[in-house]
């Protein structure tokens, strides 16, 4: 016994090692280029296919082969990558989101190139270049953790490449080489991948899909290592090695065995989900690379040409037409990324996990396998699978309340994992199972047909989800999911909402492949594919319905030849020139489709980024025009009920416009009811609508950034706040808003208490905020921009509301139709306030809401944010312009390290300030 517990050891000592090189490699590139290089186990599994080619084919010796892969090959390939894929993007401002496209890109093409280079089919003669004896292998780790570990703790190159981690700007005006130190961190990764390959290969199946995805598995050693620590990576990875070999060792009876079986081949993959969706979160910052977003203007005709093309194979026979049979299925399964992905924002890599469990389900219900229910005929079969997969979609949904960019990339990669191989790889599950297609669509024509009709009802409840309410909420979400919250949209519903969609669809699709090749096959639900599918859909235009199906069409039609991989390698190629572009290969296409339709539409030399400077200058005009407008003459006239000093004139008021002329006559846009135009009017001077905090405490850690704050805001009022940098403005601010929860004390409005309502829960009630650093919807017109903020409050009316706010802040006509990307700085504060009071807000909180605007802009803020108090809204501002701050506020509170120090009104509140000054 205890032999076989010794050889277990050693058995699982020897995986452990293999596993441990990836986390070594995994982190070095993590730590010098913040990169998490999903093309890892790509890289390995190249390098294993030539260390064979060079052994094997071309009969070089061992020790040749080893050298030219691992230390020419391999580093090589490293810096190549760095130079040529994530130097770029790094550049161009070290996006997080398209470097995790790009090494997406990197992977599909490597898995691509591999497969038209070598086959798809499995290798058995890979050579072996250390013995299966572990100690060997854990001698390699040990000394190689050891020495990476003391470079980085002791040598100059340690502390350049720790400075490049924390701050790449700062080091390098520091005068350290960031490109330097990035590159060796790659040539490094990429040798400890090439390492692991070729250590591997002969152990296990040598293939272009399988081998990367076994080295992907183990990424879970990092993530436990939180992306630093190699001591921790080895330990993880050899525990896990020898826990997975010495759990074959227990053999319970009955079901337990199976699944004590599948967990010992598996446990890489227990110890992944757990990483990803148990251990504090990695990289949360990144969300969607902007550019894989933007609207992506239909050229004209388009879909006429789609329609055309996806009724052509009507038109073919024989094995055309059993090829073209995948197509609107996949089409289908791709739209579900379209929701989740394009629309929603939300990085999802498991989406194949849903198709699959959609093909699956729809196979057992329709042989009368599935536990409870009797056979089905197999269109039920399919309806009632759709149903069962889409609550499942909360497997990744629910991480992705807490969870972006990385993070949810492995959560969701982990998901995908997961299912394949606890479900589709389970003979339980899936041995002998066939899947027939439905009665009366047999043959391939019907059921093409079939298909469309199927593909056109997705194509429905794909618009419904990326049009109206329901289309901009998201929208708003995948653009600023802050911002989303603060005009009242509930993100964690609406990324439920994505995920569940999104396996639906993506089981209908499933399913639908299933039936085309009338079986369940495993292997056509990759993690692979999963990843495949996000790049594909991610390069030719998320948010594009015609763009998902032309990548289904791409990715059927170019693997329909003899060998598979071109699909895969083309569709790399375009990932990875995600960063080769200023603005993405999509803001190309935008633009250069935006120009072709001018020529074609107008027929005059009138280019779109002509239009865009038109647009910017449309816009800028129309600011100055509303600075003018707002002159003090014609603010609201009607006494205020507070004793708020709004006629007060400042030297901000008295400024000449900005090019100089005298403001124009006649008022931004009065009604008669309220003084701002506004839905809210007299209703908000409701004396009970205070909001106030009673001793607000807030910590980050252990330090106190509020500490006993007492504050009340009453209607009609403007509170200002102002203080020194650090002084805990924006922390209470934040508190007041939902986005930071207090330590200690109470938050209430009107007499209820809210201290811990989320963000959107107080935008709904009447507490609306606008942010220091803009937060507008890119992607949405100005209109759009405004009209989520009217819908997702309870405002009756969301288009009147949307149109007085855009009147009152001179946004209507031409410029509420331009989208809010190709604005300047100035309008886009208008837009944002806009936003905020289409909600009808009873407290408007605004941070530093003069910031970027010129000395016009200012003065005509103040007089709306003054008649809106008038009107009886509850305004605090956090403002570091004194002047703005002595015109506007009713009272002034000064905050210093977390306390309020002084309050009262501006005039006694300041002058004591600039009192205090010369002695300070
Ligand atoms: N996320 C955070 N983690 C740790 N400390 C933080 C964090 N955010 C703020 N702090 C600290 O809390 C204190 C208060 O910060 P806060 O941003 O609220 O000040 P502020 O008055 O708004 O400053 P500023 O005018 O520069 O925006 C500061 O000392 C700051 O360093």
């Amino acid at each position: 016994m205890s032999s076989l517990t010794y050889d277990l050891t050693l058995a699982g000592l020897s995986v452990g090692s293999a596993a441990a090189l990836t986390g070594i490699g995994l982190i070095v590139t993590y730590r010098a280029t913040g990169v998490l290089n999903f093309a890892h186990g790509a890289i390995a599994m190249v390098c294993a296919y030539v260390l064979r080619q060079c052994v094997v084919e071309w009969g070089w010796p061992l020790w040749a082969g080893a050298a030219v892969t691992l230390l020419l090959l391999a580093p090589g390939l490293g810096v190549v990558l760095e130079r040529f894929v994530f130097r770029p993007l790094s550049v161009l401002g070290g996006d997080p989101a398209q470097t995790l496209v790009a090494s997406i890109g990197v992977f599909v093409l490597l898995v691509g190139g591999a497969a038209l280079l070598w086959g798809q089919g499995a290798r058995d003669d890979a050579p072996v270049l250390v013995s299966s004896d572990p100690w060997g292998q854990l001698a390699v780790v040990l000394v190689l953790a050891a020495g990476v570990g003391s470079v980085i703790r002791w040598t100059r190159f340690g502390r350049e490449l720790r400075a490049v981690v924390d701050d790449r700007r700062l080091a390098v005006l520091g005068g350290i080489d960031a490109d330097r130190v990035a590159a060796a961190g790659w040539a490094f990764g990429a040798f400890t991948a090439g390492l692991t390959g070729v250590l591997l290969a002969p152990y296990v199946r040598l293939d272009p899909y399988g081998l990367p995805l076994l080295v992907m598995e183990v990424v879970a050693v990092a993530v436990a290592a939180r992306m630093r620590s190699l001591p921790v990576a080895v330990l993880v990875a050899l525990a896990i090695g020898v826990g997975q070999s010495q759990l074959t060792r227990l053999h319970p009876s009955g079901w337990a065995e199976q699944v004590l079986q599948s967990l010992g081949a598996n446990l890489f993959v227990v110890a992944l989900l757990l990483a990803a969706l148990v251990l504090p979160r990695i990289g949360t910052r990144d969300a969607l690379p902007r550019t894989a977003t933007a609207r992506v203007p239909t050229p004209p005709g388009a879909w006429i040409v789609a329609v055309v093309l996806f009724l052509l194979p009507l038109g073919f026979a024989g094995s055309d037409l059993h090829t073209s049979v995948q197509v609107p299925a996949l089409g289908v399964v791709l739209l579900s990324l379209v929701v989740v992905t394009g629309r929603g924002g939300q990085i999802s890599l498991g989406q194949a996990a849903y198709a699959g469990l959609g093909a699956l389900f729809t196979a057992l219900l329709a042989a009368g396998r599935f536990p409870g229910l009797p056979r089905l005929p197999e269109l039920a079969a399919l309806a009632l699978a759709v149903l069962l997969v889409a609550p499942l979609g909360l497997l990744t949904g629910w991480p992705a309340i807490t969870r972006r960019g990385l993070a949810l990339a492995l959560a969701t990669f982990a998901v995908g994992v997961g299912v394949s191989r606890f479900v589709f790889a389970q003979p339980y599950a899936t041995a002998g199972l066939t899947l027939g297609r439905p009665a009366g669509f047999e043959g391939d024509r019907a059921y093409y047909v079939l298909e469309l009709v199927l593909l056109t009802a997705a194509l429905w409840a794909t618009r419904l989800l990326r049009t109206g309410r329901t289309g901009r909420a998201l929208a708003a979400m995948r653009d600023h999911e802050a911002g989303a919250s603060a005009a009242g949209v509930r993100v964690p519903r609406l990324k439920l909402l994505a995920f569940v969609a999104g396996a639906a669809l993506a089981a209908l699709g499933g399913g639908l492949l299933g039936m085309g090749v009338r079986a369940f096959d495993p292997g056509a639900f990759d993690p692979v594919r999963g990843l495949l599918w996000f790049a594909a859909v991610t390069v030719l235009g998320a948010d594009s319905t015609l763009g998902a199906l032309t990548a289904a069409a791409l990715l059927v039609g170019l693997d329909a030849g003899a060998r598979g991989g071109v699909a895969a390698a083309l569709i790399g190629v375009l990932a990875v020139l995600v960063g080769r572009f200023p603005g993405g290969p999509y803001e190309a296409l935008r633009t250069g489709a935006g120009r072709l339709r001018l020529r074609l539409r107008r027929g005059v030399r009138l280019t779109a980024v002509g239009m865009e400077v038109r647009g910017r200058v449309r816009a800028t005009a129309r600011t100055r025009r509303w600075a003018a407008t707002a002159a003090p003459s014609q603010a609201p006239t009607a006494p205020a009920p507070a004793p708020a000093p709004a006629d007060k004139a400042t030297p901000t008021d008295r400024a000449a416009t900005a090019d100089g002329a005298q403001p124009p006559p006649g008022p931004p846009a009065p009604d008669h009811e309220t003084r701002t135009g506004g839905p809210g009017g007299k209703h908000h001077a409701a004396a009970g609508r205070v909001l106030t905090t009673h001793g607000l405490q807030a910590r980050y850690d252990t330090f106190t950034a509020l500490d006993g704050i007492d504050l009340t805001l009453p209607p009609g009022r403007i509170t200002a706040v102002i203080g020194p940098n650090g002084a805990g403005k924006t922390t209470l601010f934040n508190c007041l808003a939902g986005t930071h929860h207090p330590t200690h004390g109470q938050i209430r409005y009107a007499g209820r208490d809210i201290t811990h309502l989320p963000a959107h829960a107080r935008t709904r009630l009447g507490i609306t905020r606008t942010f220091q650093q803009l937060a507008v919807f890119p992607t949405l017109t100005v209109t759009e921009n405004v009209l989520v903020g009217a819908e997702q409050t309870h405002t009756p009316d969301p288009s009147t509301a949307t149109h007085h706010a855009l009147r009152l802040l001179a946004l209507d006509g031409p410029l509420g139709t331009l989208p809010a990307a190709d604005l300047p700085t100035g309008t886009l504060r208008r837009v944002e306030l806009a936003r905020a009071l289409a909600g009808g807000p009873r407290v408007l909180l605004l941070d530093e809401p003069a910031a970027g605007l010129d000395t016009p802009e200012v003065a005509a803020l103040a007089r709306v944010l003054k008649a809106l108090a008038a009107d009886g809204t509850a305004l605090l501002v956090v403002e570091h312009d004194l002047d703005l701050v002595a015109d506007l506020a009713d009272v002034v509170h000064v905050m210093a390290a977390g306390r309020i120090i002084a309050s009262g009104p501006p005039e006694h509140v300041l002058d004591t300030l600039a009192a205090q000054e010369p002695s300070a």
